[in-house]
């Protein structure tokens, strides 16, 4: 693959790469890259975080050296699961099993778990030296990257210390690029300036954007005024909001009925939680999509990329159910060998049992 290639592949759909320039250097410098993803083990995986599993699969087809950290001890900071660590163990168990069977090679990625971090002491002298590089009011910024607020009154100090953590991980695992949703450009912005103050490399960061909710962007809570990044918060699709997520271990039925439920209003594409699914979870891993009409309304229609079926829904060619339908079945196609998977193990099956009991958040 030509550098180029591999910059088209690693930058597209991404909603944002701090610096472009940066990543171009770094791939022109032919050293293997080191790239790393974290995530909090929850136990539910809903469609939105298929979108970084696709910039992973992305990554690791450009020969980036990719790891997943399984940020066990940051969902126990994060009051995930109840507190319960047997139980986010095997939330990270389940997680790392969808991404499998998604279609991301597991055997080339490096799974590294925190609580084997935070059991080196280099670890916790490095989140020392990131804390007192960085300045308290920046750190309480940047619990947005762990979906709080600093001015939540009841928080435990154990999560003023999670963001210089994170920032550590970075350090720590030495890589040249994160990636994470565009709530996760806190920990990323803080790792660049951290980094140059104590003489360490700088990562490019990548963000892949929030896939929107159900809903669309119909949240009564949305007040004037509200901070973008609040917005995106508030309307994103999210497991702690189960009527706005489709989940990887939905029925086939659950799947058709939720997407044809969904907010898709005739030719808009604002917040159109259809179109941005087949932008972000269907082109990438289709040549095309078909449109399955009656002869009455146009007949069948097939759309080789994205920008083409777009324009055509804003001008009104396609009609939602249409839309919706075809949606479902490449959705419930891509899903099936994850749904199999996971019914074929039912030690999974107790965990979501117990989770559906115990309280996230
Ligand atoms: N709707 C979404 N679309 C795409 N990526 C998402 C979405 N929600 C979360 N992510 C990404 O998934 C990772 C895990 O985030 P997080 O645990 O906050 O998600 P969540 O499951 O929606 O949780 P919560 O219920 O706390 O909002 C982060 O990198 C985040 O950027
Ligand atoms: N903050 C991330 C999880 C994470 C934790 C540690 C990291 O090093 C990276 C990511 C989230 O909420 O999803």
């Amino acid at each position: 693959m030509s550098i180029d290639q591999r910059l088209q592949l690693i930058t597209r759909n991404a909603a944002e790469i701090i610096t472009i320039d940066e990543l171009r250097k770094k791939l022109e410098s032919e050293e293997k890259l080191k790239g790393y993803i974290g995530f909090e083990p929850s136990g539910l995986f809903h469609i939105g975080w298929l979108i970084w599993t696709q910039k992973v699969k992305d990554l690791v087809e450009a020969g980036v050296n990719m790891t997943l950290l399984r940020a066990t001890w940051h969902a126990w900071i994060n009051d995930k699961l109840g507190g319960d660590l047997s139980l986010i163990k095997m939330a990270a168990d389940y997680t790392v099993e969808v991404i499998k069977n998604y279609g991301v090679d597991t055997t080339k990625l490096n799974i590294v778990d925190a609580d084997d971090m935070v059991k080196e002491k280099d670890y916790w002298a490095l989140v020392i030296k990131v804390a007192k590089n960085s300045s308290l009011a920046r750190i309480k910024r940047a619990l947005t990257i762990m979906g709080r607020r600093a001015e939540e009154a009841e928080i435990d100090a154990s999560k003023l210390i999670y963001p210089a953590m994170q920032v550590s991980d970075i350090f720590y695992l030495d890589l040249d690029i994160a990636l994470g949703g565009t709530d996760q450009r806190k920990a990323h912005m803080l790792a660049r300036d951290v980094a140059e103050k104590m003489g360490k490399k700088k990562i490019v960061s990548i963000h892949t954007p929030l896939l929107v909710g159900l809903q669309g962007g119909q949240r009564m809570s949305i007040t004037e005024g509200m901070e973008e990044d609040d917005i995106q918060a508030e309307i994103k699709m999210s497991k702690s909001k189960p009527e706005s997520a489709i989940f990887v271990s939905d029925s086939r039925e659950d799947v058709e009925r939720k997407i044809m439920g969904a907010y898709c209003p005739k030719g808009v594409a604002e917040n159109n939680p259809i179109l941005q699914i087949l932008k972000y979870i269907i082109f990438p891993r289709y040549n095309f999509v078909k449109i399955e009409r009656d002869i009455r309304y146009g007949g069948d229609v097939e759309f080789k990329d994205y920008e083409e079926l777009e324009r055509a829904y804003i001008e009104g060619k396609i009609h939602p159910m249409d839309l919706k339908k075809a949606t479902a079945r490449r959705l419930n196609e891509i899903l099936e060998p994850i749904r199999k998977s996971l019914e074929r193990k039912p030690e999974f099956e107790e965990m979501i049992q117990k989770i559906s009991k115990s309280v996230t958040r």
